[in-house]
């Protein structure tokens, strides 16, 4: 879960009314200090130094710079913006013996520790501040970010302009959007949330940002019961591939086979070939004669002739939900009747576009995805997952948005996306709400292709591969 700027505040207020002054400071800087010795693996004799900025970021800095001189580091703190600085946090980083330096001076560094700025930031990071966030760049040492990468914007994780580039971001009471998202993703290496005390203050917070653990989808993964046939468990329909593109019905086919339905029925012109590699699959050329499914993906490796049109309407004329990938969302974004007939259906639908499908469809994309989600979503009363390197998941009318936790750039293959699509669609025909189909569908999807790069460059058809046992060790 991730929460607002706001909601942190909030949940902070009503925290330090009833604990002493200091308390919540100096256990986010004694987990950074923890976890800067852990980098540096040795205390005696390494050498942190401190970017400090001008509020509690910066404090939360001093608070650890003197923590780990206690445990035999030697610290130089380079104060940003001199004449203001956290007055007790530099008396008690003095105190123990911490320097402070010129920012000129810093020649060697085994840890670098960014406290420049943190959630009081708003826009761009500020010239004063630029050639700091430089000169740690220029530098070997690791960077460990203090609540954010400097430079980061903590709602949205957009980055205009210089910002920090962390190993590691210690993020003391609850994540924000913006190292899940964005560039702020990219930006703040591995995150790892502190607590401390906000808990309880956050329990009735609506997060901004949700992502699933494998935890999660244990329970929501749908598996068959005694009682099951393969129409109870749900049949999904698949209209993907052409006679130019038959190998993507065969990868949005051979995922979704493997999302929890009883059957797989195929519409289209690749019937050959999605025969011949998954022989279980009820096969035919046009969605009237393919028969009852509980839920349809379309779109991967379709084309956009006549026959592909004809698809589309007919699927969004159904009543079951609907997944759109690739082609399918092509043909929206040119064809205003077929998107006209998209906002009028009333069972749910899912958009999958990637950026360009996104763009095509509903304008610029921004910094702020979680935005532009949201924005696509209620304007089409779909959920939309935007795909990258942290997809985002929004349902319409402010319903929950969900970021995926899970995937390598290896994902970044063809036919990546038709294994998503298909797998999707048979969450959907086996039960799943819609927009939870869609964020376990990429989470499972973002495993796969951890597991398959373990062994090597992934292709779309060894995340086929990879799925059966995803989903055995999740479930
Ligand atoms: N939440 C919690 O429970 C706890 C929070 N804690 C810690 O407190 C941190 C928040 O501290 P904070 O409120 O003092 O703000 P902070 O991030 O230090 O920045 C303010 C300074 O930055 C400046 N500034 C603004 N924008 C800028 C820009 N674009 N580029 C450059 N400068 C910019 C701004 O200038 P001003 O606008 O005032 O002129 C002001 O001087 C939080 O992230 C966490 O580390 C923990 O200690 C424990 C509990
Ligand atoms: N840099 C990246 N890091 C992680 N995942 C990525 C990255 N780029 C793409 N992906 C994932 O790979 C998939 C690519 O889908 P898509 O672009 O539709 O591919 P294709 O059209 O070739 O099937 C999506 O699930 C997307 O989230
Ligand atoms: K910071």
């Amino acid at each position: 879960m991730a929460y607002s700027v706001e909601q942190i505040r909030a949940a902070e207020r009503s925290v330090l009314a009833q604990v002493p002054d200091g308390a919540l400071m100096a256990k986010a800087a004694r987990a950074v200090a923890t976890r800067a010795l852990d980098l540096l693996g040795f205390g005696y004799g390494a050498r942190a130094v401190l970017l400090v900025g001008a509020g509690d970021n910066g404090g939360d800095a001093l608070y650890a710079g003197a923590d780990l001189r206690r445990r035999g580091v030697s610290v130089e703190a380079v104060l940003a913006v001199p004449d203001r600085v956290h007055p007790a946090a530099l008396a008690a980083f003095r105190a123990c013996g911490g320097r402070v330096v010129e920012l000129a001076d810093v020649s060697r560094a085994d840890v670098i520790i960014d406290g420049l700025v943190g959630i009081g930031a708003s826009g761009p990071l500020r010239d004063n501040l630029v050639p700091v966030v430089r000169r740690a760049a220029e530098l070997p040492a690791p960077v460990l970010a203090i609540d954010v990468p400097s430079g980061v914007d903590p709602d949205t994780g957009a980055v205009a302009g210089e910002a920090v580039h962390a190993a590691v971001t210690v993020c003391p009471g609850g994540l924000k959007p913006g190292l899940l998202v964005g560039e702020g993703r990219v930006r703040a290496g591995r995150v790892e949330l502190v607590d401390i005390g906000l808990g309880p203050a956050l329990a009735d917070a609506q997060p901004a940002l949700r992502r699933l653990t494998d935890r999660d989808l244990a329970t929501m993964l749908p598996r068959p019961e005694p009682g099951d046939d393969k129409y109870t468990r749900g049949v999904v329909g698949v209209v993907a591939g052409s006679a130019e593109y038959p190998g993507a019905a065969q990868l949005a086919v051979g995922s979704a086979r493997l999302g929890g339905v009883g059957a797989v029925r195929y519409a289209g012109y690749a019937y050959v070939e999605v025969s011949r590699a998954h022989p279980d699959v009820l096969v035919s050329d046009t969605v009237a004669l393919a028969g009852r499914v509980q839920a349809w993906t379309i779109g991967p490796g379709l084309g956009r002739d006549d026959h592909a049109r004809a698809s589309l309407r007919a699927v969004l004329d159904s009543d079951v939900p609907v997944l759109i990938d690739a082609d399918g969302l092509n043909l929206l974004a040119e064809d205003g009747a077929l998107a006209q007939l998209l906002r009028e259906r009333s069972a749910p639908s899912v958009l999958t576009p990637h950026d360009r499908e996104f763009e095509r469809l509903f304008g610029p994309i921004g910094t702020d995805r979680v935005a532009a989600a949201r924005r696509a979503a209620d304007r089409v009363g779909a959920v939309v997952l935007l795909k990258g390197f942290a997809t985002v998941i929004a349902a319409p009318s402010s319903g929950p948005v969900f970021v995926n936790g899970t995937g390598t750039p290896e994902l970044a293959t063809a036919g990546s996306g038709d294994v998503l699509s298909g797998l999707i669609g048979s969450l959907l025909a086996a039960g799943l709400e819609p927009a939870l189909a869609a964020a376990v569908g990429a989470h499972l999807h973002g495993r796969a292709g951890e597991r398959a790069a373990q062994t090597g460059p992934v292709t779309a058809p060894d995340l086929l591969g990879e799925l059966p046992g995803v989903i055995a060790e999740l479930r």
